[in-house]
């Protein structure tokens, strides 16, 4: 679903994403670990679009992000680990907004808006301005409207940060839902039990560069070590 070949990323003299490659195939979730300032978000960023990579290429769908921009960004919808959005829209515009952009027909969105808005507990303040909602109640907006559309991705960038402990528990059935009916996730985290419970695959990337990638089980064997991930990924990047 997400191919990225030989991309690399440089700020001033700061190479934040070293020579990279990535293969995600569709139907997992698939976890992008690495310790701060690693390389996770300009990763991410370069994949929707975001940023432009210096070299390499991405392809989402056998679609190139570069040559095809609005085609790849059909694919996938996006959580950014900052939920900035439009404060003069209510939350209940905001999903409209997300629908038409995704062309959904009025009875899906109205079923999918009401779901996802019980399941996040959001009913309530849905035509509350969003300049009036909390850092988690932005959080959680942004990904109703990631899921109503039901992308084939879901690309996630630290999405368990800022929500409560409900809502994450939510979330990561509904990540589980969506790969075990063929989507594909792909998300950031620090959170290694996250990781360790949820991936079917996971990259660890350090310094720009992917230092190990595969299954948990895969890591283990690489790592010469039979403890937790948390312990496997403090080996690895130290
Ligand atoms: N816009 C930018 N200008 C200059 N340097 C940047 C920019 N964005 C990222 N960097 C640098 O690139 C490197 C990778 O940053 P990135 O945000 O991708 O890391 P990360 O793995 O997402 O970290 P964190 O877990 O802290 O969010 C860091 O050294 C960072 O300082």
């Amino acid at each position: 679903m997400i191919k990225i070949e030989n991309v690399s990323k440089t700020f001033g003299v700061k190479k934040a994403v070293d020579n990279l490659n990535l293969e995600i195939a569709s139907g997992q979730i698939y976890g992008f670990l690495g310790p701060n300032g690693a390389g996770k978000s300009t990763t991410i960023k370069m994949i929707v679009g975001m940023l432009k990579q210096d070299s390499g290429k991405i392809s989402i769908d056998g679609i190139d992000t570069l040559e095809n921009p609005i085609e790849s960004k059909k694919k996938f919808a996006f959580v950014p680990d900052s939920p900035e959005i439009y404060d003069t829209m209510s939350g209940r515009q905001y999903l409209n907004f997300i629908a038409d952009v995704f062309e959904m027909d009025v009875k899906t969105r109205v079923e999918n808006i009401k779901k996802y808005s019980e399941i996040f507990e959001m009913e309530s303040s849905l035509d509350t301005l969003i300049s009036a909602y909390s850092h988690g109640m932005k959080q959680k907006i942004v990904l109703i409207g990631a899921l109503i559309h039901n992308p084939e991705l879901l690309i996630l960038d630290e999405p368990m940060v800022g929500l409560d402990a409900k809502s994450s528990f939510r979330l990561k059935n509904i990540m589980r839902e969506r790969a075990d009916d063929g989507k594909t996730i792909f998300f950031s985290t620090h959170v290694m039990e996250v990781a360790e419970k949820l991936c079917d695959r996971i990259a660890i990337i350090n310094k720009g560069v992917i230092i190990a990638e595969g299954s948990l089980d895969e890591i283990k064997e690489k790592a010469h070590e039979s403890g937790s991930l948390e312990k496997i990924f403090l080996e690895l990047t130290e």
